[in-house]
């Protein structure tokens, strides 16, 4: 699993909290709505009934447009008036304000942190001032001095320790992701020539058994440094590991920027070429082979000569990828076969 999927997990947990917790919010607001509306509490059962109309709103656009955070800082807005309303107005018996704990702390969770600190300011400055405010309209029920300060004061504990959490949290998820997504990065990068290895082949760009869409109608290339076995042998594994390092680095300079060039393990490399045709993709290669013959590689005061034989063939649609892999090498085999520094395609 790659760092973004990671993050696209913890996303759709989010997406699964907001569409419950928003369906749920809908209907308890429709049905306090309806409620209030039978006991003469328009203006109520008006609020709670466009708050209500505004979830289900909200929730067509989530389904629509996929954007989940939008939706989870609108659901919190919506919560923070329902409960500045049920704050201002007492709910039943004054005992609207108990709502208020666990309507927030949702809103804080679904929101990220970020937005939900400035819900949680904004909503903190309005409850203050529906509170304290001498002579204000807004205050429909008569709370005691006790009941008013021990619900702010416990309200800003609840929202500290809700913040910090979800703050918690959240840096946490995003530092696995960063950790995930650089173990994957290792696992799928030759130590060597820090060139992609067969690991990235198979888990991104072999789906499902062909190559990634990119790739067909391209060319698949397997390169293999000539007689290699004699460069080690002759002047030590440490010149041979600088030898495949320079290989690495000219075959990825003389490729597209939009081409993948692969240690495939030992001596050999592949090259994933897309948007080419088996001719160009030949006459490229052999351009390739030519250059590297031409140049020595230089190493502790030697001049190595090296070339490599080629084994090209041409990824048909979505050809079995093993199929395509398989007649690659048995053209580079037919290359080495035929002496060696040369290249076949078919
Ligand atoms: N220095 C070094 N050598 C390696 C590495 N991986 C594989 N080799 C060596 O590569 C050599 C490959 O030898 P062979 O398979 O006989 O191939 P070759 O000598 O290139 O001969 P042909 O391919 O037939 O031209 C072996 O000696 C391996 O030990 C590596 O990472 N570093």
């Amino acid at each position: 699993m790659r760092g973004t999927d990671l993050q696209a997990l913890e996303d759709g947990r989010r997406v699964l909290l907001v569409v419950l917790l928003t369906t749920l919010g809908v209907a308890t607001l429709l049905i306090f709505g309806v409620l209030s509306y039978a006991y003469d509490r328009y203006l109520l059962a008006v609020f709670l009934l466009t708050a209500g109309g505004i979830g289900i709103l909200n929730l067509l656009v989530l389904f629509y447009s996929h954007n989940y955070s939008r939706a989870a800082v609108v659901m919190a807005f919506v919560t923070a008036a329902v409960s500045g309303l049920l704050v201002s107005t007492g709910g039943v018996d004054g005992t609207g304000i108990l709502w208020v704990y666990p309507m927030m702390t949702v809103a804080i969770f679904t929101a990220g942190f970020r937005p939900a600190s400035y819900i949680l300011a904004l909503f903190s400055c309005a409850i203050l001032y529906i509170l304290y405010w001498p002579e204000n309209p807004l205050l429909q029920y008569e709370y005691s001095a006790s009941v008013r300060t021990r619900f702010v004061v416990s309200f800003f504990c609840l929202g500290i320790i809700t913040l910090a959490v979800e703050f918690v949290h959240s840096h946490s998820q995003s530092k696995v992701a960063e950790l995930h997504s650089e173990v994957q990065h290792t696992a799928q990068t030759d130590a060597l020539t820090q060139l992609p290895n067969r690991r990235y082949v198979s888990e991104r760009v072999i789906l499902g058994g062909a190559f990634a869409p990119v790739y067909q109608g391209g060319c698949v290339v397997l390169a293999d440094v000539d007689h290699f076995k004699s460069i080690n042998d002759r002047y030590g594994h440490d010149v041979g590991d600088v030898v495949l390092k320079s290989v690495a680095q000219f075959l990825a300079s003389e490729t597209r920027c939009e081409d993948l060039v692969v240690r495939w393990g030992g001596e050999e490399f592949l090259l994933v070429l897309p948007k080419i045709n088996l001719a160009m993709a030949e006459r490229r290669m052999d351009h390739v082979r030519r250059y590297l013959a031409d140049m020595d590689v230089i190493c502790h005061g030697a001049r190595i000569r090296v070339t490599l034989s080629f084994g090209v063939t041409e990824i048909s649609g979505s050809a079995p990828a093993n199929g395509v892999l398989k007649r690659a090498d048995q053209n580079l085999y037919l290359a080495k076969a035929a002496g060696r520094n040369r290249i076949v395609a078919s």
